[in-house]
């Protein structure tokens, strides 16, 4: 459908991104690329970063901390091409346009789902305010960034929500030569993916499988725990897709989610009320994933416990 849409798209002038918003990022990322060139000003952001890239500074970085979660996605091993690319004003606004997009509306949709699946599951809820209450206490009120990362529950929480509720339900890969992939049955020929074809990778549908995840719609987030995060299939859990052009913000995605709860949970009990729909229906009208009549949700204040 997306690639579909795409193609439609063109033939018909519809643009993916609506011309005003377009137009509004254009000026903004120009002339701050203007302002940044001509007063010598540096920020430490993407658009900084690509100006670097431009003049050819920039150079990859390594290492990194494995710590976030087991949802986050490793980075690509592959090495970055050489070639020389000509970084235009108009392939910075695209790069600014496709973070913001690509990291606004995902980690919203991640964190509704979540609340959601809280205010419908008041044990898991509950088990989780007691997580972040304990690490409070011994923070004095805070959550350190390590401390974050320490948090077991939370992280299952989160790696349940992001397979039962995937924020981007697929994935595609242009094939580039033909490949075949063998069969594992010897009286079968095995399958040709022929050159110039779009596969689509439908993460949803693996990660609701009951083949892989048993009762796939029943939120457990045990189902991550020390013992059985082991024995997921690899790829059949890919919330941040796979490979070279995995998510390049999992890490970042992840902190916020975790960090937005810690602070909600830690004041707040999520429950549903009469508007809640239950079960959710998903909406048919968009490409996103978003319930068909909204959340709705009662965040009501903690009276003990909280801090
Ligand atoms: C819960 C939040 C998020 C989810 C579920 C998510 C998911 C994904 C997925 C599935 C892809 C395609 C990967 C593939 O095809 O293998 C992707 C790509 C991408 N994501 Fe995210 N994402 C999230 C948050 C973010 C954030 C916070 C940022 C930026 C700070 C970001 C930036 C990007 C970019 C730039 C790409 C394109 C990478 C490329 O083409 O090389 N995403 N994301």
């Amino acid at each position: 459908m997306t690639q579909m849409s795409k193609s439609v798209g063109n033939l018909f002038g519809i643009q993916v991104f609506p011309k005003r918003a377009t137009e509004f990022f254009r000026r903004i990322v120009k002339d701050n690329i203007e302002k940044r060139e001509a007063e010598g000003i540096v920020r430490p952001d993407l658009i900084h970063l690509l100006m670097e890239a431009r003049k050819g500074k920039l150079k990859p970085e390594s290492g990194g901390d494995n710590r976030e979660g087991f949802a986050a996605v490793e980075e690509s091993q592959i090495e970055p091409s050489r070639k020389e690319v000509e970084l235009s004003d108009e392939h910075i606004l695209a790069q600014a346009m496709l973070f913001f997009f690509a990291a606004f509306d995902t980690v919203s949709t991640a964190a509704s789902f979540m609340a959601y699946e809280l205010a419908l599951n008041p044990d898991i809820q509950k088990k989780l305010q007691e997580e972040i209450d304990s690490v409070k206490s011994k923070h004095d009120g805070t959550i350190p960034y390590d401390a974050l990362l320490s948090m077991k529950y939370l992280d299952q929480v989160v790696s349940e929500t992001l397979r039962k509720w995937p924020p981007n339900f697929e994935t595609d890969r242009l094939c580039v030569k033909d490949y075949l992939i063998p069969s594992t049955n010897p009286d079968e020929k095995g399958f040709l993916v022929k050159k110039g074809i779009v596969a689509l990778v439908p993460m949803m549908a693996l990660q609701r499988d009951p083949q892989y995840y048993p009762e796939p719609d029943r939120f457990d987030p045990e189902r991550f725990n020390d013992e059985n995060k082991s024995k997921v299939v690899p790829g059949t859990y890919l919330p941040f897709g796979m490979g070279p052009r995995n998510c390049i913000g999992s890490r970042f995605a992840l902190l916020e989610i975790k960090s937005v709860f810690c602070h909600l949970l830690g004041k707040f009990d999520i429950t549903p009320y009469d508007k809640t729909e239950i079960p959710m229906k998903l909406s048919s009208k968009h490409f996103n994933m978003q319930p068909e009549k909204g959340f709705w949700l009662r965040f009501n204040l903690r009276k003990e416990g909280s801090s």
